[in-house]
């Protein structure tokens, strides 16, 4: 799978409702300058080691996703999303093995207040409300990384020979990353039918909308370490 449909369904709706914040997370200074292969190390490698804690909490909300799930095909659907999340940390473990930085070192960084902000949001959204609520919550991080993976992948600006960040970039518009988002959108969708997504449109909308923010928060931080 090489392309993805953003603009399709109750994720279309979602991600074309949050308008300025969605533009603001995928086009953000920090992706392009990752792009360019220009972003200095300090920032990437401050992104980097609070993302390895980010995906650790991430991977408990989609523990709870599977919790919440009522039949075994959407229990496995949860399960493969939640592996997805967990298949990420090589790329950064080996990113940080470069720079002389184990894994038990990353495990016992201080979290960032960007990074405690974004995954306790999501977890409250798990805890207080249902499958859908914390869906909607979960797919701007994962169905966002894929849509900017494959802008870069397709932008004749970005470098790819010498650009440190290469296999950031790769990780995010590979075929398996994008066959897993494509699941996690098929998902929403689903359970959205299920659990009247149509009359909780405006609620739903708000969730994805500060998960939104949060993620461009979340490059602000890596920025903020230059
Ligand atoms: C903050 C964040 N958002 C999204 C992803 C992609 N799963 C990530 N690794 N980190």
């Amino acid at each position: 799978m090489t392309s993805i449909d953003f603009d399709q369904g109750l994720y279309g709706r979602l991600r074309l409702q949050a308008g300025a914040d969605w533009q603001a997370y995928i086009h953000h200074p920090f992706i392009q300058q990752l792009g360019a292969g220009t972003l200095a190390e300090s920032a990437f490698r401050r992104y980097l080691t609070q993302d390895y804690l980010f995906l650790i909490h991430f991977a408990r909300a989609y523990a709870l996703l599977v919790y919440k799930m009522r039949t075994l095909p959407e229990i496995r659907a949860a399960a493969s999303s939640l592996q997805a999340i967990v298949a990420e940390l090589p790329l950064h473990v080996g990113y940080c093995a470069n720079w002389g930085l184990s894994e038990s070192e990353m495990a016992s960084e201080a979290e960032a207040m960007e990074t405690i902000n974004y995954t306790r949001y999501v977890l409250d959204i798990g805890q207080s409300g249902d499958a859908l609520d914390l869906l909607a919550a979960l797919l701007p991080c994962v169905a966002g990384y894929a849509e900017i993976g494959l802008r870069l992948l397709s932008n004749p600006a970005t470098v790819i020979d010498g650009n440190p960040y290469a296999p950031w970039i790769n990780n995010y518009g590979d075929a398996h990353y994008l066959h897993g988002v494509q699941a996690a959108i098929d998902l929403l969708e689903q359970v959205g039918d299920q659990r009247g997504a149509e009359s909780r449109f405006d609620a739903l909308a708000a969730i994805f909308t500060t998960a939104t923010r949060l993620e461009a928060a979340f490059w602000q931080m890596g920025l903020n370490a230059q």
